[in-house]
């Protein structure tokens, strides 16, 4: 071969600098962590979330201190408003959107015989139609500025698998549909310049996991998953950067298993 024809730059695959990108559930757990990992990374981040306390504040200070720009934005992922709102605030103080990470969700439990009806639609409203308004939004910002996008959206291996011993038959269909959801909008966009990918995470060390009462089922979660822990939030990062960047220039429709081997069993 001649050497003088390769002009691969493997480490710049993963480079973000410059590029603007929105992250919903930015104010805790695996979004937080996301949308600070994409500061590292060289990224501006538009930072979503509903909660008021300072779970936002601290995700920007963390974001301040890596020199990049970030944006708080008070918004429920339930109001596509709010979201096309969100969209214009970000494109008018940082830029382009050129990237976009869906983490925003709820989790709760209740036997199928006994759900009420309101509980399972709150549920599906933020984690599957809350999924759908936030990628409508921002695609339509990608398209319109014609410079391309990534989306990443957060599923969960509850879409592919049931867990054992959870009663949340509206979380596993939510998540299920988020990953086709994804699939479905990576083909409608495929000739337009946008990829749509999924990341579908194992049981993670969040607050969604770590309240007390939790305690128990976190040490089945444990021993359920072959590496015998939970993920930190930290093994989420890579995954979304690699989704995000031109190091998975080729992949849209993906839904990427980050599970520590849990779906293997
Ligand atoms: N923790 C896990 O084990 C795990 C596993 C697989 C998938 N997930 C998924 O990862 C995503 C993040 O979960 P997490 O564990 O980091 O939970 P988390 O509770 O730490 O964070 C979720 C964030 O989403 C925000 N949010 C919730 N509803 C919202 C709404 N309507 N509008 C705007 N923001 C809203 C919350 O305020 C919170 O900041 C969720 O979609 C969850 O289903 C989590
Ligand atoms: O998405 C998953 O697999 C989860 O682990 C979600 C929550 O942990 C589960 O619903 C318990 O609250």
């Amino acid at each position: 071969m001649n050497d003088a024809a390769i002009s691969l730059n493997a480490p710049a695959l993963f480079d973000l600098s410059g590029r603007v990108a929105l992250v919903t559930g930015a104010g805790s757990g695996i979004g937080q962590r996301i949308a600070m990992g994409l500061a590292q990374c060289g990224a501006d981040v538009a930072l979503v979330d509903r909660r008021t306390d300072d779970g936002l504040a601290n995700t920007a200070a963390f974001i301040a201190q890596t020199g990049r720009r970030s944006l708080q934005i008070a918004a429920d992922v339930t109001s596509g408003e709010a979201l096309e709102e969100a969209v214009t605030r970000t494109e008018a103080e940082l830029g382009p959107l050129r990237m976009a990470v869906n983490a925003a969700g709820i989790a709760n439990a209740e036997r199928c015989e006994d759900m009420p009806e309101d509980q399972y639609q709150t549920l599906m409203d933020i984690n599957m139609k809350g999924v759908w308004l936030s990628c409508k939004a921002e695609a339509r910002a990608m398209l319109s500025h014609g410079k391309g996008g990534s989306i990443v959206n957060i599923a969960s291996m509850s879409g592919v698998i049931v867990n054992r011993g959870l009663n949340q038959v509206h979380y596993n269909a939510s998540k299920a549909g988020v990953i086709h959801m994804s699939k479905s909008m990576a083909m409608e966009w495929v000739d337009r310049g946008i990829r749509v990918n999924s990341i579908s995470p194992g049981y993670t060390a969040t607050p969604m996991n770590t309240r007390p009462e939790m305690v128990h089922q976190t040490r089945e979660f444990e021993s359920q998953t072959p590496m015998q822990r939970m993920a930190s939030v930290d093994e989420m990062v890579g995954p979304a950067v690699f989704l995000l960047s031109d190091a998975s220039s080729y992949c849209t429709g993906v839904d990427l298993l980050v599970d520590g081997g849990f779906c293997c069993w």
